[in-house]
């Protein structure tokens, strides 16, 4: 009987008395209805339907009775009597309440499991808990197999709106035998992150067999078309900071919460982000604006966008890798939740609000620190295999140039980024000391102390003509410009949108570039691009991630 319904769905067929479809003739159909679309077993409750289901689909059966005993909250198989029914009627497998509340006749659910073990040995004995501990009890107690019904039923369980996934991971870790998903999956997506988590099988009910909740489900969406503006909520997660907004259909940031990023790293990290929803969430219902479309996050580093995860994040934030943050977010906060790099969600930011409005093929580079990049064609972000794809500031545009933090050699990075230019300044200052002739040398701050340069310092030498500065801040452009005589080439796009703190700072640069590439490289590719700032500054970041579930969405990738 394992064998059979391993890996499989399994269907709950159930309706209570006042329910249109109450009755066994109606959950027979049902249940009939359920094998044809591929269920392996069935969940039945009560024994008439317990007996007819069987008998007429053949299917195995997860039987229980539900029955209300004054003085305990326990109704799922709460006693002998009900265990007495279930077995009575064929049904292979008997689920019982197997929580540790306490139950009608004053025993423990480990007590009761036992006793039910002992009269009915051949039966198999599943235990519907809310908790790793309850499941552990229970499979020591003798349960066949463990099912995570209750999460969320009893008033120590957490309850969302989906699954409880870190319920199901921690189950399928601790406990010793099958354990199955049971409780609020409403998607097939969700059903099957059930299985790749390792659970045995999984139970889903209402979505298929109670349609009143699922046109509940619709009447609720229909209701808000046209009524309110769809919003979305973006999350910027920085090495210093988080920020994350609710950013309505114009783009514009209705609500913001910006919060340090927690110094203990991960499970911190990934602790602080469900609030903050919960607010935005309060704020667009607050604000008429309806339930936020989902929950898009922009992260430093590199993003698995195919799995929802982190791959390795910023050297920032520590233990920041292989973090599963939109499965997180969706068990967290029951609202679907995409992630992907921060400048790709920049990108995305400046193509339906900034600069690039208009363009279906474009490329962003964000100069900061270091340098991303964002490529859209034909519409779309370019991902590559898995999200990983332009990683521009680690173009080479020098074959002999420094060496970069990446391992390669003459990295765009190296010379155009806040962190590549005080190299190159420091570099040039150490050949030739004494040129900063604005200032006297003897107060240059990088004559005491060269750790204390910052762009910034280069940008203002460079404006006062000093002609170190002034050539590295050339070489600068000159780096731009091959980069993007090299993103013409490669990518074809009608505009290079430069952003980051850098160009915000100096804006001029992109006319500068711009000059530098007319002329050189393939002309008809080269010569129409365009090459202009930013237009989202400091919130591209979490418009970026709001605009991302909009893409998603439209790109078919509603979940
Ligand atoms: C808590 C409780 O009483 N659960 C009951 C258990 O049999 C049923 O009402 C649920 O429909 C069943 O567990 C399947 O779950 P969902 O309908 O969420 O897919």
């Amino acid at each position: 009987m394992l064998e059979r319904i391993h890996r499989g769905l399994i269907v709950s067929c159930q309706a209570s008395e006042g329910d249109p479809l109450y009755g066994p003739d109606m959950m027979t159909r049902m249940a009939m209805a359920a094998k044809l679309g591929g269920a392996v077993g069935i969940r039945a409750n009560g024994g008439e339907d317990i007996r007819r289901i069987k008998e007429a689909t053949g299917l195995p059966v997860i039987g229980i009775v539900k029955r209300r005993y004054e003085g305990s909250d326990v109704y799922i198989t709460a006693t002998m009597r009900e265990v007495v029914e279930v077995v009575a009627a064929g049904a292979d497998v008997v689920a019982v309440d197997a929580t540790s509340r306490m139950r009608p006749e004053g025993l423990t659910a480990a007590e009761f499991l036992r006793r039910v073990k002992q009269a009915f040995p051949h039966v198999l004995l599943m235990a519907d808990v809310a908790t790793v501990d309850e499941g552990v009890a229970a499979a020591a107690a003798g349960a066949d197999l463990v099912a995570s019904t209750m999460a969320g039923y009893t008033p120590y369980s957490p309850s969302g709106d989906g699954p409880d996934f870190a319920l199901l991971r921690g189950l399928v870790e601790a406990v010793p035998v099958p354990v199955i998903a049971e409780g609020r999956i409403q998607r097939p997506e969700q059903a099957r992150t059930c299985i790749e988590l390792g659970c045995w099988a999984v139970v889903v009910g209402s979505a298929i067999t109670r349609p009143q909740e699922i046109t509940r489900m619709y009447a609720a969406a229909l209701a808000q078309a046209g009524t309110a503006a769809p919003c979305a909520i973006g999350i910027d997660i920085g090495g210093t900071k988080i920020a994350a907004g609710l950013v309505d259909a114009t783009g514009c940031i209705q609500a913001r919460r910006v919060i340090p990023t927690p110094a203990a790293g991960k499970e911190a990290i990934l602790a602080a982000l469900p609030p903050l929803v919960e607010e935005l969430r309060a704020e667009a219902l607050a604000r008429g604006l309806g339930l936020p479309a989902g929950v898009g996050v922009g992260a430093a580093g590199q993003v698995d966008v195919r799995r929802g995860t982190i791959r390795s994040g910023t050297p920032n934030i520590p233990n920041w890798s292989d973090v599963p943050i939109v499965e997180y977010l969706e068990q967290a906060c029951g609202l679907p939740a995409w992630v992907d790099n921060d400048v790709n969600a920049m990108a995305l930011a400046e193509g339906w609000f900034g600069a690039a409005r208009g363009h279906e093929n474009f490329v962003c580079l964000a100069l900061g620190t270091g340098i991303g990049g964002g490529v859209v064609t034909g519409g779309r972000l370019l991902h590559g295999a898995w999200g990983g794809a332009a990683e521009l500031g680690h173009m080479s545009v020098h074959l002999a140039g420094p060496s970069c933090n990446c391992g390669h050699r003459g990295c765009l990075e190296a010379y155009a980024s806040g962190r590549g230019l005080v190299e190159r300044m420091r570099e040039a200052l150490a050949a030739a000391p004494g040129s900063v002739r604005h200032g006297a040398p003897s107060l240059h701050p990088s004559a005491r102390n060269p750790a204390s340069l910052s762009a910034e310092m280069v940008f203002r030498w460079y404006r006062s003509g000093d002609p170190v500065a002034v050539a590295v801040v050339d070489r600068m452009v000159q780096a731009l410009a091959v980069a993007v005589i090299n993103i013409a080439h490669i990518f074809n796009p009608t505009i290079v949108v430069l952003g980051g703190g850098i160009v915000a700072h100096e804006p001029w640069l992109c006319a500068a570039v711009a000059a530098r590439i007319r002329g050189a490289g393939i002309r008809s590719l080269v010569d129409p691009v365009a090459v202009v700032p930013a237009a989202l500054r400091e919130e591209a970041g979490v418009v970026g991630a709001a605009a991302l579930c909009w893409t998603m969405m439209e790109q078919g990738g509603a979940k």
